[in-house]
């Protein structure tokens, strides 16, 4: 769905990359407002029908609105979860925390409904039932999609739930992959023979008259594994948000009664050394006949699991291995000293130390992207 959006925004982002290294052997570039621009703007296109990142967008008063809101959410998650576990803070109104809430969920009320009201105004007196073949065949983002919706079914899909919706895949699929994909790269130029192997495959299936595509991810079992790799050592969410059990259960001997709050400690699971061998070890290979859920188990759930498991993860899989997938085969790498991998702290678990890398475009690349 919506592939066109992601196989444009990665030719900007090769573009991105040849503009900044000026095409010249070894620049150092920071990488990762390039990675960021590429992500936030494949999820901003497909949910907002517009980009939001990068020199191109011009109304940037809209642009730093979001950045704000963005901000001020993961600052909040923090300390919200001290009111959780130490409920009296409250009464001593524990860093504004309440006030603050209520005022980003206001602004980002306000910053959703300009959204609504902006894309009404463009689709116009447009009658959706009209079989106009340029509107057919053009890909509708999300927030078009259920703006068609409202006018059929005005009670159902309110301004309200359009804008609860559009948030959560926005919230949930914009940081969550960009650091993903942040990670998986550091990971790459810290393991050199990995990064070399990786780009013997695309040439190996993809060449180098064309720019790689999202079905090329699908036939690239290497690239995959690497994602998979990255997802097990940092995954961008380590610790599940809140499940409540519905009914009384055993989980490892341990009985849990009805109505229980649980929390899943991914990391914890992805790195035990009784499951997985030298778990601190970039190894994708670990997943050699691994590839698939049914072989994989619980051994890996980076997207949760059941029914309130992550509904964009192959959206993520797809877009992480296209962005990861492009550098790898347009631009040859070399580390700036060695990369510090600490993980910060956050709702997803950032990169501390931002990415510096040596970038060198490959010849043919001018060539595939103009
Ligand atoms: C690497 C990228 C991503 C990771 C690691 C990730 C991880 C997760 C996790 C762990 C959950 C909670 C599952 C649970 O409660 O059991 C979740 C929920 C969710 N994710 Fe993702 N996610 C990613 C990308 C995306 C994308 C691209 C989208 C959509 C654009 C998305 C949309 C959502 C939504 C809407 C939920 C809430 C589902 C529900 O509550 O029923 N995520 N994600």
């Amino acid at each position: 769905m919506l592939s066109q959006i992601r196989a444009d925004e990665t030719l900007n982002l090769v573009r991105k990359l040849l503009h900044v290294t000026g095409e010249e052997p070894d620049r150092i570039v920071e990488v990762k407002p390039a990675l960021f621009e590429y992500m936030y703007n494949v999820l901003t296109r497909m949910i907002m029908g517009k980009r939001y990142y990068g020199k191109s967008v011009k109304d940037s008063e809209e642009v730093n609105l979001l950045e704000e809101i963005a901000t001020e959410i993961s600052n909040l998650a923090f300390e919200t979860n001290v009111i959780d576990y130490l409920p009296f803070m409250r009464w001593f109104g524990f860093q504004n925390v309440e006030k603050r809430l209520a005022s980003v969920n206001e602004k980002r009320d306000s910053f959703m409904q300009r959204v609504l009201d902006e894309q009404r105004g463009m689709m116009g007196n447009h009658d959706p039932c009209l079989d106009d073949a340029a509107t057919v065949r053009k890909k509708r983002s999300m927030v078009e999609v259920l703006l068609d919706l409202q006018r059929s079914e005005p009670k159902y899909y309110t301004d309200e739930t359009i804008k609860s919706l559009l948030l959560v895949l926005l919230q949930g699929g914009s940081s969550t992959s960009a650091i993903a994909l942040e990670w998986a790269f550091s990971l790459l130029l810290d393991n050199p023979q990995v990064l070399k192997k990786a780009q013997s495959e695309i040439d190996a299936h993809v060449g180098t008259d064309r720019l790689i595509t999202e079905s090329d991810v699908a036939a690239l079992p290497y690239l995959r594994r690497i994602i998979l790799e990255t997802f097990r050592l940092h995954p961008p969410v380590s610790i599940i948000m809140p499940h409540r059990s519905s009914t009384a259960c055993t989980v490892g001997g341990y009985r849990i009664p009805a109505g229980t709050i649980l929390l899943v400690n991914t990391w914890e699971i992805h790195n035990n050394p009784k499951t997985w061998a030298d778990p601190e070890k970039f190894r994708p290979d670990r997943f050699l006949g691994l590839d698939c859920k049914k072989h994989l188990g619980f051994r890996i759930v980076p997207f949760g699991w059941g029914r309130r498991a992550c509904p964009g993860e192959k959206l993520a899989i797809s877009s992480i291995g296209l962005g990861l997938g492009s550098l790898i085969q347009c631009f040859d790498w070399k580390t700036v000293g060695k990369i510090d991998m600490s993980e910060g702290l956050g709702v997803t678990t950032p990169k501390v130390q931002p990415l510096l890398a040596k970038c060198t475009p490959r010849p043919f690349v001018k060539k595939i992207v103009h």
